[in-house]
């Protein structure tokens, strides 16, 4: 067993997942919960995520060996202050945050130098567009990359334990620099779902809108899934990499111009090449993709809703 107590501080998708795939492997002697709405903690309770949640961080820190902060990013300002408090000597922390820069630099603003130390960013791979305790899986991480981006004042030993954690859960676990995290994800993660949000608030706002709804088949459904995810999460994530989103939302806009002139000006030629150009990038490198781990379809999509 690699850890004895391991403390949630946030337990939806991302931090109930992860405690449901220690436990299915044994790594983990108890679970302990805490989230700020009293609703969650017992939802998560009684999904058997963790056994018994605690009413403050204090408590549920108290005599722990590992706690994972799994709340939206910007929460974690608050929470990684409260942390500084109650942190048990030899806890280690490590968090699953979408955007790495702002979460480090909240870490380096609250905590003392011996937890900074102890403290390993890292950042899950894995998701889907549904949140909370009841869309918590124990193979949310199978297959799938984490990556973690350690910092110069962590040790070896205590980068080496989380990542042995993560494998635990069956994920694939590999490193980056803190601001090449938050530049890669920008484009692979970020501009995705801001495109999704984008698009259907652009359908949502014509006048036919019940009409077009009505006849939106699998085109629409594949592209924006995404759109469905949690809006605080997201809301924080465009801020917290917010120059990274401008200069992937200003790339991306440059293209939709580029197809709009080529349309303008009736270029079929030039428009069937710009389409083949991107559906060989896309089927030479989704396969790569999906063999590393990208998300299977999520149960929304294969169902048809
Ligand atoms: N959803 C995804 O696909 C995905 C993937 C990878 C990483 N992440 C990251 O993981 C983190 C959690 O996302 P999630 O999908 O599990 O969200 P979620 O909504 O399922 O869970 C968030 C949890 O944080 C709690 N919380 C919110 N504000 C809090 C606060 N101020 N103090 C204490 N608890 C608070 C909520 O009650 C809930 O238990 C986010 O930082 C997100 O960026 C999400
Ligand atoms: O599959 C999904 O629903 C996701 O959005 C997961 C996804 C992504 O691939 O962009 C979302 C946010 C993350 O931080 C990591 C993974």
């Amino acid at each position: 067993m690699m850890f004895r107590r391991l403390a949630l501080i946030g337990t939806g998708l991302i931090g109930g997942s992860l405690a449901l795939a220690l436990r299915e492997r044994g790594e983990v002697g108890e679970v302990v919960g805490y989230s700020r709405r009293l609703d969650t903690r017992l939802a998560a309770e009684r999904l058997g995520l963790i056994d018994r949640p605690a009413d403050s961080i204090a408590e549920a820190v108290a005599g722990a060996d590992l706690v994972f902060v799994a709340t939206p990013v910007k929460a974690m300002d608050a929470v990684l202050g409260e942390l500084a408090a109650c942190l048990p000597g030899d806890a280690l922390v490590t968090d699953g945050g979408s955007v790495k820069g702002a979460v480090v630099e909240r870490a380096r603003a609250h905590l003392s130098a011996g937890q900074l130390a102890r403290f390993v960013p890292g950042h899950p791979i894995a998701g889907r567009e549904r949140s909370g305790p009841e869309a918590a899986t124990a193979d949310l991480y199978r297959g799938h990359r984490v990556i973690l981006t350690p910092i110069e004042e962590n040790r070896a030993e205590d980068v080496a334990r989380i990542e042995a954690m993560w494998q635990a859960t069956g994920a694939r676990i590999e490193r980056l620099e803190v601001a090449h995290h938050d530049h890669v994800l920008a484009a692979t993660s970020h501009l995705p779902h801001a495109a999704a949000y984008a698009m259907v608030s652009a359908l949502a706002r014509l006048a036919e809108r019940y009409e077009v709804f009505r006849y939106a088949a699998g085109g629409f459904r594949d592209f924006t899934r995404i759109a469905s995810s949690d809006p605080v999460m997201w809301r924080d994530i465009c801020l917290d990499n917010r120059d990274e989103i401008l200069v992937m939302l200003d790339h991306y806009r440059a293209e939709l111009d580029c197809l709009r002139d080529m349309l303008e000006s009736a270029d079929g030629e030039k428009i069937e090449h710009y389409f083949h150009e991107a559906k060989a990038v896309r089927d030479a490198l989704y396969p790569v993709a999906q063999a590393n781990g990208a998300n299977p379809v999520s149960e929304a999509d294969e169902t048809g809703r």
